[in-house]
Parts: structure tokens; C-alpha cells; sequence
């Protein structure tokens, strides 16, 4: 394996510093001209940020059963050129994540793919049906070693079996994930409940369907004493939520993702089917509340929820498309854009959120440290002074469903390194990892 040597670095934005990658492992790290490694290949970082590589907590992959949105090996290209070196892969695919066979073999796609660490996410229950609880125990000790469990797209709505699925994975500290939707709330929700949905006409996802699932899942995490993690919150009194559960000490994190930190309701207006998102877009007050929120660690991750859709999918009458957008390759800018910029997070605060405490929550142990001596060596290397015109049709992937076509932001994503190897140079897919 080539040695690598990064010079000129920011580490976590601070002094410019040497990085020297041997054997997929970082073997030394000092200041600039420090290091001597006459064999290895150069690469001149000055005036780039190091982070640890990204970890996605939510990235849907849609293999098997929707090769035609997006592949393992397509969403890995998106996840390394948007500075990942790991994501994990939601289980509602067709058929379900929700035995050992599917998981292992999600986890084997990824592998071959080897542009980042696909961890597979196992159904909570049988065919996210909601019924009956599927293999957790057989997932968690397959070659897949699944430790999040999440029915994603469906919320677990039964409080019997939601505890249920809780006591369970605490035998092996397993995390219940769970998409936070009352589904006797939302019949036939097109979008957020509010002044927007009632000018439309479009029937509405009011705030209190996620907030009441939260609410009573944080009680439930609490009594069993489990780990509950609370997908894509969108509304300013889940945060509220979250901050008293965190009170208690009970062991419940959340993400947010990029287009709730960033965009509001008021783009539904347009009948844009590309902002059709599960939660809905919510408003100016909630996306203010979720970027507080994040910054003081009651929202604890950034995630994706990175969602391809084909073009039949999506184009097409507001009614009838499918919910989700594309997220992988623009979540850093978007968190430099919400976050950096207004002086909410600092480099440190990007890596803790987007890397560090993703891998932790998903028992990631190779992913997710703060750059040392010995550390695996994966990372990124992000442009903060560049900016980059979104263009959809430019997108790894088959899937264009971007709301972020036309857009300028800043955040430029240089080099991607996994295990060692680069995976994006010079902001392009490395031929040879491809
Ligand atoms: N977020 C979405 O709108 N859609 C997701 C499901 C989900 O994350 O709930 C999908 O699988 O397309
Ligand atoms: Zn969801």
C-alpha cells in the first residue's frame, strides 16, 4: 500500500500541520516539514481543513429491490465524494433488511464497493409491518454485526412492541432508531401542518405526530434503561423534548438532517414535488430551534437521511411522489452554511457531530477518531473558503431529486481518505477505488 503524506492541513481548523498515512493507519503527525517520507505520495493540503471522515447514521442505499435509484456501490461513490468513510444502510429496502441473509449481504456489497464502511441498519420488525419482531438477536451476531435496528419510513408505533424491541438490544447494546410519526396523525399527510399547508390545500403532518412518538419513547428508553436514537427531528419541541429526557439522564440521542437546518415549508408553495420530504420541511421557527439544538449537543448528529428517487418517483403530481432527497454529497456544505458560518460550531463541533459521536452511537470503533498516531486514517480534507454550484445532473448516482440544484455553497470537499487509501482526490473519484 502507498504511503500517503497530507501536508499542510488544518487539523480540526487548528495549525498547519504534516500527516503522515501508512499501512491505512496514521503513522506520524507533526508540523509542517516534520516529517520525512521520501516514498510517499504527496498531497498538498495547505489551506484545507483534516477531519475525521464523515459517518452518516441514515443513508438509504435502496439495494436490493431500487437498484434504479441508487445502488450500494452508486451511494458509496455520493457518501466518499461528500467526505464519508462510513455509512449506515437503512433496512427498508425490498426485500427488507430484517434477516442475517439480507444484512450480510448489504454488508458484502459494501465491501466489494470499498469506497466506505457500509454498516447495515436491521428492521425492527418482520417486513416493517409493525407486528411482529424481526431477527434481531441473528442480525446482531451476524458477519453484518448489526447494532442500530430501525424501521425506517414507518414509525414502530405499538408501545408494546417498541418496548419490546428495547429490551431486546439492550442485551447487546443495540440502539432502537425510530422515524417519529403517530401514523393516526398523518393519514394522508402531504407535507407540515401549519398557514402554508392550509393555503395549498394539501393535508397536513402536524409537529405533535413526531413530538407525541418522541415523548413517549424517551419514557420508554428511560424505564427500560435501552438506547433509543430519534431520526430526522424536525420541530422546535422535539428539541424541548430531548432536552428533558436528557435531564434524566436516559440514553436517547437524535440527528437532524441537513435540509431541516436549512429549508422551510414556504418551498411547497412551488408544488415542487423535490421538497416533498418524511418529516416535512417544518418553519423559520423550527429550523432556528434544530440549529440551537445542535449546537448545544441536545441534538447530538447530523444524518443525511440521504433518500434517491427515480424521475418516475418524483416527477410527477405532488400527491403521488415519493418522499425524500438526495443528501450525501451536499451535507457538509450545508452544515458549514447553517452551522459554521453563523459561528454556532467551530471545526471541532463539525467533527464531533458529523464523525465522532455517529460512530459512537453506531459502534463504529474504526471510524470517528480525532486525528493521532496510530489512529485508522480516515479522513477528510474540506476547502472552507470555496464554494460549489449544486448540479443535479452531475450527482453520483442515478437519482437527481436534489433540492439544492442551482445552489451555491460553501465547503468544498478535496480528498477523501478510507482505510488509508484515497477515495476522492482533487474533489473527483480516485479511478483505481472505483
Ligand atoms: N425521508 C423520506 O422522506 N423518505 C425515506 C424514508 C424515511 O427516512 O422516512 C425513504 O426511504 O425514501
Ligand atoms: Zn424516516
Amino acid at each position: 500500500m502507498t504511503d500517503h503524506l497530507i501536508k499542510g492541513a488544518a487539523v480540526l481548523g487548528g495549525e498547519p500541520s504534516d500527516v503522515l498515512i501508512r499501512d491505512g493507519r496514521i503513522a506520524e503527525l507533526g508540523a509542517v516539514g516534520s516529517i520525512e517520507a521520501s516514498d510517499a505520495e504527496v498531497y498538498d493540503a495547505t489551506g484545507l481543513v483534516l477531519l475525521p471522515g464523515l459517518v452518516d447514521l441514515h443513508t438509504h442505499l435502496r439495494e436490493p429491490g431500487r437498484e434504479d435509484a441508487e445502488t450500494v456501490a452508486s451511494g458509496s461513490r455520493a457518501a466518499a465524494l461528500g467526505g464519508y468513510t462510513a455509512v449506515c444502510a437503512m433496512a427498508n429496502t425490498d426485500p427488507v433488511a430484517d434477516t442475517a441473509g439480507v444484512v450480510e449481504q448489504v454488508w458484502s456489497l459494501g465491501r466489494d464497493a470499498g469506497l466506505v464502511e457500509v454498516q447495515p441498519i436491521g428492521a425492527v420488525t418482520v417486513g416493517l409491518a409493525g407486528e411482529r419482531l424481526a431477527e434481531l438477536g441473528a442480525m446482531a451476531t451476524s458477519a453484518a454485526k448489526v447494532r442500530i435496528f430501525s424501521d425506517d419510513g414507518h414509525c414502530v408505533s405499538d408501545p408494546r412492541l417498541m418496548r419490546r424491541a428495547l429490551e431486546y438490544v439492550k442485551a447487546f447494546d443495540g440502539v432502537i432508531a425510530q422515524h417519529a410519526e403517530e401514523p393516526m396523525l398523518t393519514v394522508g399527510a402531504q407535507m407540515h401542518e401549519g398557514a402554508m399547508s392550509a393555503k395549498l390545500g394539501l393535508a397536513g403532518w402536524p409537529a405533535v405526530a413526531e413530538e407525541a412518538i418522541i415523548a413517549r419513547d424517551v419514557l420508554l428508553a428511560g424505564h427500560v434503561g435501552s438506547r433509543l436514537h430519534v431520526c430526522h427531528v424536525s420541530t422546535a419541541g422535539s428539541v424541548e423534548i430531548l432536552r428533558w429526557a436528557k435531564s434524566k439522564g436516559w440514553r436517547v440521542t437524535a440527528e437532524v438532517c441537513p435540509h431541516h437546518l436549512l429549508l422551510t415549508d414556504e418551498l411547497a408553495e412551488s408544488y415542487d414535488p423535490v421538497y416533498k420530504v418524511n418529516p416535512p420541511l417544518r418553519t423559520e421557527e423550527d429550523v432556528l430551534a434544530l440549529q440551537q439544538g445542535l449546537a448545544e449537543g441536545v441534538i447530538d448528529v447530523v444524518a443525511t437521511d440521504h433518500a434517491p428517487h427515480t424521475v418516475e418517483d418524483k416527477e410527477c403530481e405532488w400527491a403521488q411522489a415519493r418522499p425524500g432527497m438526495l443528501g450525501l454529497q451536499t451535507a457538509l456544505s450545508i452544515v458549514i452554511k447553517t452551522m459554521v458560518e453563523p459561528g454556532l460550531l467551530d471545526w471541532a463541533g463539525v467533527a464531533e457531530r458529523c464523525s465522532i459521536t455517529p460512530a459512537t452511537i453506531a459502534g463504529l470503533t474504526g471510524q470517528g477518531q480525532l486525528p493521532h498516531v496510530g489512529a485508522p486514517a480516515n479522513l477528510t480534507l474540506v476547502d472552507p473558503n470555496e464554494t460549489w454550484t449544486v448540479n443535479g445532473s452531475e450527482l453520483a448516482g442515478p437519482s437527481r431529486n436534489t433540492p439544492y440544484d442551482g445552489m451555491t455553497f460553501p465547503g468544498v470537499v478535496r480528498a477523501t481518505f478510507f482505510g488509508g487509501r484515497p477515495t476522492v482526490l482533487d474533489g473527483k473519484l480516485v479511478k483505481e477505488s472505483i
